[in-house]
This record gives C-alpha cells, structure tokens and sequence, in this order.
C-alpha cells in the first residue's frame, strides 16, 4: 500500500436543504485498483462521484486525490485539476452537441495546450478504439445514446488520466454495447495502470471491477470487499 491513496474520501457529508445524501462517507482506493460503486437509487452514488470529482464540494470531510486535498481548493484551481488529472464520464454524458464527436473528443487536449492536429489525431485513435470511428464527423446530437457514450468514455481516457470516475457509464446502452462500452473502458485504464470507480446498478458491471463499495442512505454499507 502506498503512502497515499489515489483516490480517498474522508468523512465526507454532503446535504441539498433538508436532504442529506452523504453522511461521514469515507473511502480508500489504491492507485491502480478499480472500484464499483453501487446501491439503490437514492443512496447517494452521484453525489458521492461528484464530491469525489470535485464538481461539489461537501459540507464537511475532504475527497483526497494522490495526497492532495481537492476540498481546499479555490474553484478554478479545482477544476484545473480536474482536466489535468481526471477522466469524468457524466451519468447523462455532457457533450456538447453542436460539435462533432471527434471535436468533443479533443476538447480536454486543447483545454490542456495540446496542438490541434495532434489532439485530432488522438481523439481519432480513441474513437477506434470504442468502434464509433465511423462517426468521427457526425454531430453529436445526431448519434444514438450509445453512440454518444462511447464517445464520453473516449473524451474521459484522451489525455491518459491517472483517476477515470464514470457514472453509470453504460445505463443507456442495451447489454450488448453496455459489456463492449464496459469492456472498453476497463481495458484503457487497466492498460495505462490508471485508477477507475464506476457508479453501477449492474452486478454484470461490478463483476468487471476489483472491489465493491455499496451506499445505503448515504452511508458506506460495507467495507470494499473483493467480486
Ligand atoms: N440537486 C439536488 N437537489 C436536491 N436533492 C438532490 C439533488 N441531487 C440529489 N438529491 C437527493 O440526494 C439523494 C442522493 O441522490 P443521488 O443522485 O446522489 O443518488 P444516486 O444513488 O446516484 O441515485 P440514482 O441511482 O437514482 O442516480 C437523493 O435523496 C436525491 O433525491
């Protein structure tokens, strides 16, 4: 074990009004290991991906990434972070779709300072490798749900972060294009030795994953057990 976590949430709570959805939720991930994260609807699994993104920080507790506290960051800087050293894949994606799914694809590498050629030619690579390299050019509005997911994963893993978050990553897909979207996503960060947490309802997913995390009513259930 290292001497820190890749990814750790400590003690966190995190309420909107009256609701609370995290109460004192704390989790360790090494670097390298996958995670699933599951629970019923309402346990708090989005809420604890977007502390852990950084997109919300909790009212109490801190989210960890590689030692450094994210929590204590003024916003810009977290964001930056973010881009520099995260892979996020939206649980109702979040492309834009005015552009093209490669467009979509390269913003983080020209967010990053990246040459556009180069990020073209990366973000094309990453379309083959999810089989959606044929709609490269297609607007994104103008693909399917599936498509368009594919596509996310591809813009989470384009510039090769060490931590990929993906929150129910293949929720819309029929289980075909769910196992190969899966598959997909495993495969890329196992191969660049990256961290990975997928928010699932799918114990086909989990059984993808190292270890499971379960909520309940925005508690931990159990400690991360193996699958
Ligand atoms: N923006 C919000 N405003 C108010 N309440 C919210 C908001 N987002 C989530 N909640 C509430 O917080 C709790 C946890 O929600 P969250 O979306 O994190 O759960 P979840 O486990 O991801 O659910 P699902 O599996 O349905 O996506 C729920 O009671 C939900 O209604």
């Amino acid at each position: 074990m290292g001497r820190y976590a890749m990814l750790e949430a400590r003690d966190v709570s995190l309420s909107y009004g009256a609701t609370q959805a995290l109460r004192d939720v704390s989790l360790r991930v090494e670097d390298g290991a996958s995670v699933a994260l599951m629970g019923a609807s309402g346990s708090g699994k989005s809420s604890l991906l977007h502390c852990l993104a950084g997109v919300i920080v909790p009212d109490e507790g801190a989210v960890l990434i590689d030692g450094i506290d994210v929590t204590g960051l003024p916003d810009k800087d977290r964001s930056r972070f973010r881009l520099e050293r995260m892979g996020v894949v939206f649980q109702f994606g979040d492309l834009v779709p005015e552009l093209t799914l490669v467009e979509n694809v390269m913003l983080p590498l020209q967010l990053l300072g990246r040459r556009t050629k180069q990020a073209r030619s990366r973000a094309r690579e990453l379309l083959d490798l999810l089989g959606v390299a044929d709609l490269a050019d297609s607007r994104t509005g103008a693909v399917s749900g599936g498509q368009a997911q594919r596509a996310a994963v591809a813009r989470a893993m384009v510039h090769e972060p060490r931590l990929v978050l993906a929150d129910e990553p293949t929720g819309s897909l029929d289980s075909i294009n769910a196992e190969a979207v899966l598959d997909a996503l495993v495969d890329l960060t196992r191969g660049a030795g990256a961290t990975l947490l997928v928010v699932t309802h799918d114990n086909v997913v989990a059984s993808h994953l190292d270890t499971l995390v379960t909520l309940h009513d925005g508690r931990v259930l159990s400690a991360p057990v193996n699958v």
